[in-house]
């Protein structure tokens, strides 16, 4: 069996906890998990107790968030890390280029050189804020063939909000595995040490690195208790550990540098953990699409997945927000997004299909491709979109020809020199707007 089909039939045996912020518990081993108390005198089979902290210890207890882990060895159990080289990853400040108020668009990169695993292939596209100071995002894309064979990476920088768009992947984590296909989302938070294997031959997709509060589920308001993305149907993994006695590179982002230090053993090593502070993953296709059942376009706010707070109440640091299959029904309605100028800055990715505000195919927004919409920047339907909805027969309407997303942010987006340089940048992409005819007419 190859080893993409191992990894296969592994992914389609997990078993997951459900339940988004829930205080998950889970032992791969009967009894490893102490009752009662994080840290007795001596932990159960001899294993280690250990906390990770992904909140001050006195924040409110609404965002308060720990786990416990116990574990073959103390995470202390390590060599010093020295700095390796960064690659194609980039950190906030984003200083290498200066932001661009225009409209920009890219198609996907080509595939990497054979051999390239998931942290090989991060290639960050821009952000904003400054990791240090734990405030703002990055905009990384990945492509891999190969898996993290002895190597562990982890993110001291912020959590990772990965989107498959092709392949799927099977994570490795210290709290055990999980399974993301193109579709569905996952979630490290930050700190938590992790490998990927691909499920496929060649897997690409994007990930939004946040730096600052983790991201969580948006209130509700007048929708009432239920709708959007529902907390049920976020997935926590099981607990699963690698007894693994041999040198496993581990990799850690800190401060925007690579580091990297060579354990004797793999820190894959949790048998038994309870928490809050854990992975998961979320199926888009779960998502609760909300909308007009009157007229007009509604603001895609109603599509936010997972928002991560700022210091200003309702303004995000960033939202994750997903265009999923709906209806439109809308009367004397122009049904796609409408033109518009954001105080937020828009970044949009595509996992498949076509996006109802723009034309697909070569030289569109394809999936894989990206755009990006900076604050106060105008954009919208393009011009083929424009004339199509204007004339359009308003029955109710089946939107399900593609699955797109947007990183929406409250600070302009900065694009790394290699983003802005690259050959995928779409030359022509203001193009999509010309010809928009005048047609006023003063009575
Ligand atoms: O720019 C975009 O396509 C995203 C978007 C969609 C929408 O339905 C309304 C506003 C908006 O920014
Ligand atoms: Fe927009």
């Amino acid at each position: 069996m190859s080893s993409v089909d191992e990894a296969r039939k592994t992914a389609e045996a997990l078993a997951y906890a459900t339940g988004f912020g829930n205080e998950h518990a889970s032992e791969a081993v009967p009894g490893a998990l102490p009752i009662g108390r994080n840290s007795p005198q001596r932990a159960p089979l001899g294993l280690y107790a250990e906390q990770l902290s992904g909140s001050a210890f006195t924040e409110p207890r609404a965002c308060n968030r720990r786990s416990w882990l116990y574990r073959i060895r103390p995470s202390v159990a390590h060599p010093a890390f020295e700095r390796v080289a960064n690659g194609a990853l980039r950190t906030a400040p984003f200083t290498e280029t200066v932001p661009d108020p225009n409209r920009l668009r890219w198609d996907p990169l080509p595939e990497p050189p054979a051999g390239t695993d998931f942290v090989d292939g991060l290639w960050t596209l821009g952000g904003n804020g400054d990791a240090a100071q734990r405030t703002g995002m990055a905009i990384h894309l990945y492509r891999a063939d190969s898996p993290m064979t002895d190597k562990v990476f982890s993110d001291s920088d912020g959590e990772l909000l990965i989107v498959p768009e092709r392949g799927g992947l099977l994570l490795h984590t210290e709290f055990g595995r999980l399974r993301a296909e193109p579709g569905e989302v996952a979630l490290i938070p930050r700190g938590v040490r992790f490998r990927v294997e691909p499920l496929d031959p060649f897997v690409r997709g994007y990930v939004c690195e946040n730096y600052g509060a983790p991201f969580t589920l948006p209130d509700l308001g007048p929708i009432g208790a239920n709708g959007l993305a529902n907390a049920r149907d976020f997935r926590a993994p099981t607990a699963a550990y690698e007894d693994v006695e041999r040198p496993v590179l581990v990799l850690n982002k800190f401060c925007g540098n690579l580091w990297a230090a060579t354990y004797d053993h793999s820190p894959l090593d949790v048998v038994a953990w309870h928490g809050n502070h854990v992975p998961y993953v979320y199926d888009l296709r779960r998502f609760n699409t909300i909308g007009t059942i009157s007229y007009d376009h509604p603001d895609p706010s109603i599509f936010t997945v997972l928002t991560s707070p700022s210091d200003t109440p309702g303004l995000a640091g960033v939202d994750f927000v997903v265009f999923a299959p709906r209806w439109l029904v809308g009367e004397d309605t122009f049904r796609p997004p409408y033109f518009h100028r954001n105080v937020m800055s828009e970044y949009m990715g595509l996992i498949e299909g076509a996006y109802d505000a723009k034309t697909g195919g070569r030289g569109g927004f394809v999936p894989g491709g990206g755009s990006l919409h900076n604050m106060m920047s105008a954009h919208g339907p393009d011009r083929e979109t424009f004339d199509k909805a204007s004339a359009a027969e308003l029955r109710p309407q089946r939107v399900d020809d593609g699955l797109a997303f947007m990183f929406e942010t409250r600070w302009p987006v900065t694009a790394t020199a290699q983003a802005a340089r690259a050959p995928e940048l779409q030359p022509a992409y203001d193009e999509v707007w010309g010809g928009l005819r005048r047609n006023f007419r003063a009575p």
